[in-house]
């Protein structure tokens, strides 16, 4: 679940786009990139392994010059998480240039990879993005907004672009509109973002949301939308509001600390923990969901497990390795307010239960007598493909196991989870028009022919690195 920004018609763009990459950190920790392009039209690429902050120095945003900028956080879902698939992608084309930053997951890369092979085409990363750049660059379209139309038709699955052709910038979603994406102005200029917490970063006023299919074009002759996908019913992330956006975000029009606080209380409407002392979260995605357990319930909220903030997220690390480590020295509990308790700790999520079984035994060594684990979703239990690295099913841990040995597993002593009914019911948007296959193995569409193939780089097969 990558984060991508834009800014089109501001001075200094690509330190605009440093900014709301730092925003969006939390969408992608694998690289971080930024096209920019300046007022003769030259466009200029920055790519780095790592962190926001690690990726760009002075050398490098100096050369990002110009009014025009596009930037990338990665989360790899499709291709190795390796600097060849660092993005955005910047190609030259018929004198000019395509750059593009894609959050998603193309359900029919496979496909689409092998018929552009099949016709010549030579990739450069194992991306599943890296498919569209090539489409564009085949469009015969007569304006820049009709060349993207016409190179997404057929591409299947989930995309937020963001795309430069010469000086137009173009921004699309696909009709399904799985993954958020808003605008936002600043001045006479443009912004477009994953998450509105991005927009405040660079004081741009919120717009509205780029729509479920639509395509957008900016550039000198001002802002163009058109709808020329053909539509399709709506699949927002329920994952989005669960876990992944940000609480100071709205994403789908609605805030996330609202809807995160409307999973609390309804878990503890449905999962209560009569008798327990205290309730403490998970730090940081289950805040705001403690909070509304702990207010629902009417037990009092500490901070019993602190978190280090130099070590980032757990669940988006690629490898287990980078899991298992992360767990262990993020977290430590504070004894004084364990001690002798019967305690709830509320999570948004289990995946691999990496973090969680970690945790269970670190609080009970910190003296916590019972440990009752509340989790505001419902269990994971299908792979995602459209944009989020839930893995194959048996790596899922609510998959593999009933509810008593998953008790037994993760060492609590007891275990409630949100029903789907219930996580549906706290979207600010209402229950309907949101995807949850992941929870409840019910796909709105196709899912991939070829999964492994797409999550290794659709067919590639050889990765080349760059030295
Ligand atoms: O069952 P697992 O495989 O361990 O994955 C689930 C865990 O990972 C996530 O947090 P994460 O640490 O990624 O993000 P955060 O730091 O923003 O809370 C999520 O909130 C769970 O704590
Ligand atoms: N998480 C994402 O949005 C990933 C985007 C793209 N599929 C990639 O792997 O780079
Ligand atoms: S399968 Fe799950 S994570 Fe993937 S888009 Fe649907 S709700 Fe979100
Ligand atoms: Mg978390």
């Amino acid at each position: 679940m990558c984060g991508i920004f834009g800014v089109y018609g501001v001075r200094d763009a690509a330190a605009l786009t440093q900014l709301g990459l730092y925003s969006l950190q939390h969408r992608g920790q694998e690289s971080a990139g930024i096209v920019a392009v300046d007022d003769a039209r030259h466009a200029r690429v920055s790519r780095a392994m790592g962190l926001v902050s690690e990726g760009f120095g002075d050398e490098e945003m100096d050369a990002l010059r110009g009014p025009i900028a596009i930037g990338h956080t990665r989360y790899s879902t499709a291709g190795a998480s390796a600097i060849e698939n660092a993005q955005p992608i910047l190609a030259r084309v018929r004198r000019s240039h395509i750059a593009l930053a894609h959050n998603g997951n193309l359900t029919n890369a496979v496909e689409l990879r092998r018929d552009l092979e099949d016709g010549g085409a030579i990739f450069s990363s194992t991306m599943d993005s890296e498919a569209i750049v090539h489409r564009i660059a085949r469009a015969h379209g007569a304006t820049p907004e009709a060349r993207v139309a016409e190179a997404l038709q057929g591409v299947e699955g989930a995309y937020c672009l963001l795309i430069v052709l010469d000086d137009t910038v173009l921004v699309a979603r696909d009709p399904h509109g799985w993954r958020p994406l808003v605008m936002g102005r600043l001045g006479d200029g443009w912004v477009f973002a994953s998450e509105t917490c991005a927009l405040d970063i660079v004081g741009a006023v919120y717009e509205r949301e780029v729509q479920p299919g639509e395509i957008i074009a900016v550039d000198a002759h001002g802002l163009r939308s058109v709808h020329a996908l053909p539509p399709a019913p709506i699949n927002r992330c329920v994952f989005e509001h669960v876990y992944f956006a940000r609480p100071d975000s709205a994403v789908f029009s609605g805030s996330v600390d609202r809807s995160r606080r409307a999973l609390g209380r309804q878990l503890a409407r449905e999962c209560p923990a009569p008798g327990a002392d205290i309730v403490f979260a998970v730090p940081d995605s289950s805040n705001s969901a403690a909070l509304g357990f702990a207010d629902e319930s009417g037990t009092s909220y500490e901070l019993a497990l602190i978190r280090n903030h130099y070590i980032g997220r757990t669940f988006i690390q690629p490898t287990q390795a980078g899991r298992d480590a992360k767990v262990k020295v993020k977290y430590n509990p504070v004894r004084e307010l364990l001690e002798g308790k019967s305690v709830v700790m509320v999570d948004d999520s289990i995946v691999r239960g990496t973090t969680t079984r970690g945790l269970v035994s670190l609080v009970r060594g910190a003296g916590a007598r019972e440990v009752h684990m509340r989790v505001s979703s419902a269990p994971i239990i299908s792979p995602c493909y459209y944009g989020i690295d839930t893995p194959r099913r048996e790596e899922l841990i609510a998959a593999q196991m009933t509810h008593d040995e998953l008790v037994r597993h993760l060492g609590v002593d007891s275990l409630g989870y949100l029903s789907i009914d219930g996580m549906l019911s706290a979207m600010p948007e209402g229950p309907d028009g949101y995807c949850h296959a992941c929870f409840s193995g019910k796909y709105p569409t196709a899912t991939p022919s070829e999964p492994e193939l797409l999550r290794a780089g659709g067919g590639a097969g050889l990765s080349i690195g760059i030295a």
